[in-house]
């Protein structure tokens, strides 16, 4: 009962997903598991029949045995760790594929950190509860009832009472250990978050302040986090640990022999030994299963944030075609709310192919909410976004990514060399080609320069030579021109002018400079909830 509770947190739709494929191999791994725990069983038995009888077929029977048991060890080790890392590996693809499919509002409330924890922390934190923790509840339940069996009928029911020690050392590690553990392993978790965030700060107030007082609260708030840290971890061995170890290793030993001897010592040195080896047969699947406890809750609150996650409303798709140039991209009737506010109300517009459109307005009036909606990035409350008549959620994100490219506002630059954030999106792109986009976006840089290196405004044109390398037919660009001067502005919005003019594009820049507005095709203002041309 409490084993389907623990895996209650696993048993849910997108987890289930990735889990499924992976239980025939755990299934194998479980079942190697427990013949691994009884083949151990079987040769204590034949060691506790050669010390009456001696001969060959007893001795070969412990050898042969033991080396059955080890075999099937590793082989329960290797299915279930293959089964579990073809599950993680699912678990993140699947995590990347809803990650593409939110709304770019959505995507707001899941930062960097957050996303890593879930790829990198949460997945490892399951990977004890697949890998582990079913081998072990299962022989668990299976070496302690043979155990008995084989005491039984060596020494009667009396001999059960050998098994009092065990039971009593198996429930302090599965009852009372998990309990105090728990209490002390929130504390430690909390701790560890105040380090991390104290390490956080003091990088943060290197990079952006360079302000020593900053500095030096976050190092000092570092200091006082791993100290109780350390002091935490000294009350923990000394009140959990070592209790934990002196019931273990001293009194259950000496109390099992103590009964043990007691019950059998007229039944002969076999019938003590049975009593030893299988009174203690109890314990170790119940150490191992317990050190699996602790690991129990830390994969129910990973499933959680995974599920979370999942549950996030993904943006509506089909699987509409669209034709592959000169398309009409066309709010019709379309209200648009960011946060608890209306930004777009029932507005209609035509953006033709061919045509190079600046929007402008004030600031928070709702322009890069709109220009994200074009995308196909963000739903309507009412009405559709349409190209070439079909309603963007008709497509799917391969269909909307072939055929419209967002410039999102103060886009950053991947850690990589300029060639690798040139052909991210476009692949099999010639340097001829990526050299030819980096002139028409003024950027004069080698391909193998790192990117990190750029400054802001080199950043900026980075991500408009991708602009000018994607056959996409819609450009959609917030602020691409926010960090750059007058007159590299003029290039490079007449240079995105031509590319309308002479491959029938569908460009939608939004932007506060005059300078684009000045260059566009056709000037929009965003006023009053709605899209007008400027009296
Ligand atoms: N995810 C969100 N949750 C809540 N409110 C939001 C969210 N995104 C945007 N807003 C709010 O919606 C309004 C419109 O934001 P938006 O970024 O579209 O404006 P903008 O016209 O592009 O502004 P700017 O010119 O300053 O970039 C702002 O008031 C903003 O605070």
């Amino acid at each position: 009962m409490s084993s389907i509770k623990w895996y209650s947190g696993l048993i849910n739709e997108p987890l289930t997903a990735a889990l499924k494929p992976a239980l025939p191999m755990l299934a194998i791994g479980t079942l190697a598991a427990a013949l691994s725990g009884l083949t151990k069983l079987g040769a204590l038995w034949c060691l506790v029949q050669v010390i009456d009888d001696q001969s060959v077929t007893w001795i070969i029977g412990v050898g042969a045995l033991l080396l059955a048991s080890a075999i099937l060890s590793s082989a329960a080790s290797w299915s279930t760790h293959k089964a579990e890392a073809g599950f993680a590996a699912r678990l993140r693809r699947q995590v990347a594929k809803h990650l593409i499919r939110l709304p770019a509002s959505t995507l707001t409330r899941w930062d960097d950190k957050k996303l890593r924890s879930l790829l990198s922390n949460d997945v490892l934190s399951l990977h004890h509860l697949v890998a582990h923790l079913p081998a072990e509840i299962v022989t668990f339940a299976i070496v302690p009832l043979v155990s008995i069996a084989f005491l039984v009928a060596i020494s009667g029911l009396q001999a059960l009472l050998v098994l009092t020690p065990g039971a009593v050392a198996a429930l302090y590690y599965l009852w009372f250990m998990p309990k105090i553990s728990a209490r002390h392993g929130e504390q430690r978790a909390k701790v560890m978050s105040e380090i991390v965030t104290a390490v956080d700060e003091y990088v943060r107030g290197i990079r952006a302040s360079r302000i020593y007082g900053a500095q030096s609260g976050a190092l000092a708030s570092y200091h006082s986090a791993t100290d109780r840290f350390t002091h935490g971890m000294i009350t923990w061995v000394r009140k959990v640990a070592t209790a934990a170890a002196v019931a273990v290793s001293l009194l259950q030993a000496v109390a099992t022999f103590a009964i043990a001897y007691a019950i059998t010592y007229q039944q002969g040195t076999a019938a003590i030994a049975a009593g030893l080896f299988f009174g203690l047969a109890i314990v170790t699947p119940s150490l191992r299963l317990g050190h699996g406890l602790d690991y129990v809750s830390a994969g129910r609150n990973a499933a959680r944030h995974l599920t979370d996650f999942f549950r996030e409303p993904p943006l509506p798709s089909a699987n509409a075609r669209v034709p592959e140039s000169r398309v009409l991209l066309e709010a019709k009737a379309v209200t648009l709310t960011a946060g608890e506010q209306f930004v777009v109300e029932r507005t209609d517009y035509r953006f033709s192919p061919g045509t190079m459109t600046v929007i402008s307005g004030p600031s928070g009036a709702g322009k890069t909410t709109l220009l994200r909606a074009l995308a196909g990035l963000e739903q309507t409350l009412s009405g559709s976004m349409r190209l070439a008549g079909v309603d963007l959620v008709m497509l799917n994100e391969e269909a909307r990514h072939q055929t419209i490219r967002l410039l999102p506002q103060g886009s950053s630059a991947l850690l990589t060399s300029v060639r690798e954030n040139l052909t991210l999106a476009d692949p099999e792109q010639a340097d001829e080609k990526l050299e030819a986009a980096l002139r028409q976006a003024r950027l004069e840089v080698d391909l193998d320069a790192h990117a990190g290196n750029l400054s802001g405004g080199e950043m900026q044109r980075l991500g408009l030579a991708r602009m000018f390398l994607t056959s996409a037919p819609v450009l959609l660009l917030d602020e691409p021109t926010s960090a750059l001067d007058p007159d590299t502005t003029k290039h490079i919005i007449k240079s995105l002018q031509l590319l309308a003019h002479s491959q029938g594009k569908t460009i939608v820049i939004v932007s506060h400079d005059p300078v684009c507005a000045a260059e566009a095709d056709v000037h929009l203002q965003m006023q009053r909830n709605t899209l007008r041309v400027p009296e």
